[in-house]
């Protein structure tokens, strides 16, 4: 007779022990499969141009060109994405408008990568990355977020905000009358110092007023700063050069101005600190000491985080704005017929010579055509700023590794003869419609970047552009010195500068009379 304990076993308990002695061994055998298999498909390589052992692609790159010419003319030869070691870091180059609104979109792609110079900016005082530029993951997000809602409440970009700007264009065209006096002259420092100044107000209120010599001696450093940033900048990738000469004094000259214009905005924090109004709060440093006080967890709004933030948003917002001017200047020094055209615009506008206002843009086809062909054609930031990839992500089918630096190539998307037919001559009329009475053909303009990262002074600088601008071609005819020789070849850095050139400023009779 059968045991009935091995019956009950055999006949009731036999296939659940089955059930569960089979399931691991097929789940476990399944995820083998899938993990050979996963293995056994390549990931497509993604072209690349001839890289040396350690150098990779550094050796190739021109720093007199641009390292983003270098990069487009790579382009062309391997497409919109392109891989490109750069020393030992894993880098991609983007050239493809639509390739580029992906990936800057993608929150994989937000980050800032850890190259040497670039750190440097947040070294001098604690070597965690703070402020808003090279900032990451949640702090990075509150900071932005910060600077976009207080410039909103301080009406940026709209018509509240235009008195500020008005001041500073009486200022600049005051300082041009005396300075075209004795001659032609380089705008260079008054253009810089008009649009420090509407910067300055936004960050410290109308009170503050800076010295000449503090605001050269700022200005300068932030401008040595974008020169000497260039994607490929050497010290990048082998920090170990800035012990050596010539790098040392390079090296050297950033890192004081990088301490200076700390020092700068660190007294200015105090003075700001020793005379807060919680009842009136006009400075974007105001409002942020606000937050602090009003924050129970303050790790996010430190005092540390305000000097950061203030130096990305002074930086960023007056040497893109005035190079932007300086450009402007000298293509319509070259194009007479352009600039009179313009005038005769503004002037029809305004024919008692009354102020331009923001109000009027619609009416000023030409001239905002004019300022988007500029920023298109000088392209001020060629590779944007380079980002870097949080996460393993899939771009154009390929597979972006996390740690890759991406470069956008922002001035191969603006001088691709696909997005733009004869990409180096400098014509306004592309971007208007056929009745050239309205802008059209902005699709692929992006001089502010693009997705998540895209410059959040954009509504600031296009008001600054255009009022500036707008008063320039009102109160004076520009010509550029008989018999002198421009090179509109780009003096580049991090930014695509002017070469330094000299103007005559002549003042236009009656439509100044209003202003
Ligand atoms: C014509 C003028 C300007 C141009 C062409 C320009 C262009 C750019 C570009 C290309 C970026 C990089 C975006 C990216 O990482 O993909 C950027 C970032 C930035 N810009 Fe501008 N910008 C201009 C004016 C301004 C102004 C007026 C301000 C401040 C009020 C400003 C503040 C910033 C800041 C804070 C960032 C960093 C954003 C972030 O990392 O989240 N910029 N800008």
């Amino acid at each position: 007779m059968a045991c009935p304990v091995a019956h009950i076993i055999i006949e009731e308990l036999l296939p659940y022990i089955m059930v569960a002695v089979l399931t691991p061994i097929l789940l476990t055998g399944y995820c083998c499969y899938r993990c050979c298999r996963k293995r056994r498909v390549k990931k497509p390589v993604m072209p690349s141009p001839f890289q040396l052992p350690i150098l990779g692609c550094l050796p190739f790159l021109s720093r007199e060109e641009g390292t983003h010419v270098t990069f487009s003319r790579w382009a062309t030869k391997y497409g919109g994405l392109f891989a490109c070691r750069l020393a030992q870091t894993k880098c991609v180059v983007i050239s493809d408008a639509k390739l580029v609104r992906e990936a800057l979109a993608s929150n994989a792609v937000v980050g800032r990568p850890n190259l040497h110079l670039f750190n440097l900016a947040r070294k001098p005082e604690e070597p965690e990355s703070k402020g808003i530029i090279m900032n990451e993951g949640e702090s990075w997000r509150q900071q932005r977020r910060f600077a976009l809602h207080t410039f909103r409440n301080f009406g940026i970009g709209k018509t509240s905000f235009e008195d500020v700007i008005a001041v500073e264009c009486d200022r600049l065209a005051e300082c041009i009358t005396i300075n075209s006096r004795t001659g032609p002259f380089d705008a260079r420092m008054l253009l810089n110092s008009a649009v420090a100044n509407v910067i300055s107000t936004v960050l410290f209120g109308p009170d503050v007023q800076h010295s000449d010599a503090d605001l050269a001696r700022f200005v300068d450093h932030v401008t040595n700063m974008a020169q000497e940033l260039g994607g490929s900048a050497l010290m990048n990738f082998f920090p170990f050069l800035r012990h050596l000469p010539p790098f040392r004094a390079i090296y050297a000259r950033i890192y004081s101005g990088m301490l200076f214009n700390f020092g700068v905005l660190r007294a200015l924090v105090e003075q700001e600190k020793r005379q807060f109004n919680e009842e009136n709060i006009r400075s974007y440093t105001a409002a942020f000491l606000a937050r602090q006080r009003s924050e129970e967890d303050g790790r996010l709004f430190t005092d540390h985080h305000l000097v950061m933030s203030l130096s990305d948003i002074f930086s960023a917002g007056f040497e893109t704005t005035a190079t932007s001017l300086r450009w402007a200047l000298l293509y319509i020094c070259l194009d007479e017929k352009l600039q009179q055209t313009l005038q005769e615009e503004v002037d029809h506008v305004a024919q008692d010579g009354r102020p331009i206002r923001l109000a009027d843009r619609e009416k000023l086809p030409w001239v905002e055509a004019t300022l988007l062909e500029v920023q298109r054609i000088a392209s001020i930031a060629p590779l944007s700023m380079p980002h870097a990839v949080t996460e393993d992500v899939e771009l154009g089918g390929y597979v972006l590794e996390k740690g890759t630096v991406v470069f956008p190539n922002l001035y191969h998307v603006h001088h691709d003869p696909k997005n733009f037919p004869e990409p180096e001559k400098f014509k306004p009329a592309r971007f208007l419609d056929e009745s050239q009475t309205k802008v059209a053909g902005t699709e692929n303009l992006m001089p502010f970047s693009a997705g998540k990262r895209i410059c959040p002074g954009e509504s600031l600088a296009r008001m600054e552009l255009f009022l500036f601008f707008t008063m320039l071609l009102q109160r004076f005819n520009f010509e550029l010195p008989k018999g002198s020789s421009v090179d509109v070849r780009p003096r580049c850095g991090l930014t695509n500068d002017t070469r330094p050139y000299e103007l005559t400023a002549i003042l236009r009779g009656k439509n100044c009379a209003g202003r």
